[in-house]
Parts: structure tokens; C-alpha cells; sequence
């Protein structure tokens, strides 16, 4: 059904798994996928190369369009693919703005992740954002955030975790070793 996309992922990296579920989400099974090993340096491959000088994943095409930026995919995805599979902006300009504003602010948060102390940042953390943002909150949950100190944030991931998109797309990496390490467990 989406012959003419192409995704090259790494397991676990939520910018990959976020344009997996918009794939889903938008009825696009069918691509032509590659996954590659962080580990073992794929994402520097001249394969990846071409599509991202950078260097980085995910790497994303349609056709001869080239989105390298997990967000911008996936909003081209539901741009193009409006009418598609389920709705991924909310038509009430009240939510929309909420969305965009916490899509964002997610962004800068992360970024902010090297030079804050990581509880401002995961105060802030707490709420929902579309389905884009739960790949980042399954990570938090991956790394042993505490759901008795986050509820709002636990409720929503609870909500979106069984989803099938989320599901089917779930980290290969993940299933063989369910939870990592505690490392957020006192923030
Ligand atoms: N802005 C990019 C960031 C992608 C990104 O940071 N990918 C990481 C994996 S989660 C990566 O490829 N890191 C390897 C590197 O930067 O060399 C997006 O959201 O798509």
C-alpha cells in the first residue's frame, strides 16, 4: 500500500518508533523498511548517508521526498494522507495549539536534557501530546521513571501503550529485554 516509502530505523530510538506509529496510525502498512544497528555504526553507512548527511536515524522517503525530521514526517504523513486511517491533529483550535505547543516544547525539554537538572525537565514532562510523544514517554517508562511520582503520565501511557499501532511497531529490542535500567527511578 506504501511501496513508494522507505524508512531505515534503529530499534528503541523514539524519533524512528514516533514515525512507525504515524505510519500506522495513518493505514500505511506496506513500506519498505530497513532496520540497522546503532550499535554496530549502520546509521553512518553510506546507505544512510545518502538519504541523511547527517547521519542519523530515522531516514524517510516518499518517493523522491526526503524527511529526516521525525516530526516533520510525521506531520507530512498526515498533511498528505488526511482522509487515511485515523486523524492525527485535532480539528479544535484549542487542542491543536495544546498539541503543537507540547510536540515542541518536548523538543526543547530534550534538548535542555544536557544542561538542566533532569527533575525540571521531567516536571514538565506530564502531558499528553499525540500519539507522536508516546514513543518518548514509553522511553521514560523503559528507563524506570516512577509511575507513583508521574500519574497523569503513567495513566496516559497505560492508555496508549495497548494501542495497535503502538503495539505492532513496539522495539524489537525492547521484547527480549522488557525493562532496562532503573536510571530515572529518583528523578
Ligand atoms: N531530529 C531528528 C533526531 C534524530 C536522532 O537524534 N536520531 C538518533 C537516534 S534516536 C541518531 O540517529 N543518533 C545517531 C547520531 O546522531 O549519530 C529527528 O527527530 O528525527
Amino acid at each position: 500500500m506504501a511501496k513508494d516509502m522507505t524508512l531505515l530505523w534503529g530499534s528503541g530510538s523514539p524519533p524512528c518508533w514516533r514515525v512507525m506509529i504515524a505510519l500506522e496510525e495513518k493505514g500505511l502498512q506496506g513500506y519498505n523498511h530497513k532496520l540497522l544497528s546503532f550499535e554496530k555504526g549502520e546509521h553512518k553507512s553510506q546507505e544512510v548517508l545518502d538519504m541523511n548527511p547527517r547521519g542519523q536515524l530515522p531516514s524517510f522517503k516518499h518517493g523522491s521526498f526526503v524527511l529526516n525530521e521525525s516530526y516533520g514526517a510525521c506531520m507530512y504523513l498526515e498533511s498528505q494522507f488526511k482522509s487515511q486511517g485515523n486523524e492525527l491533529i485535532p480539528r479544535c483550535a484549542a487542542e491543536q495549539a495544546m498539541m503543537y505547543q507540547r510536540m515542541f516544547e518536548g523538543l526543547t525539554l530534550t534538548q535542555k536534557m544536557g544542561t538542566w537538572p533532569k527533575a525540571e525537565v521531567f516536571s514538565r514532562c506530564f502531558a499528553p501530546q499525540g500519539v507522536t510523544c508516546s514513543s518518548c514517554i514509553a522511553y521514560l517508562f523503559r528507563f524506570g521513571l516512577n509511575e507513583e511520582r508521574y500519574p497523569k503520565l503513567t495513566e496516559y501511557y497505560n492508555l496508549l501503550k495497548d494501542r495497535p499501532s503502538i503495539k505492532t511497531s513496539w522495539p524489537p529490542t525492547w521484547l527480549d529485554d522488557p525493562q532496562a535500567k532503573d536510571l530515572l527511578k529518583d528523578i
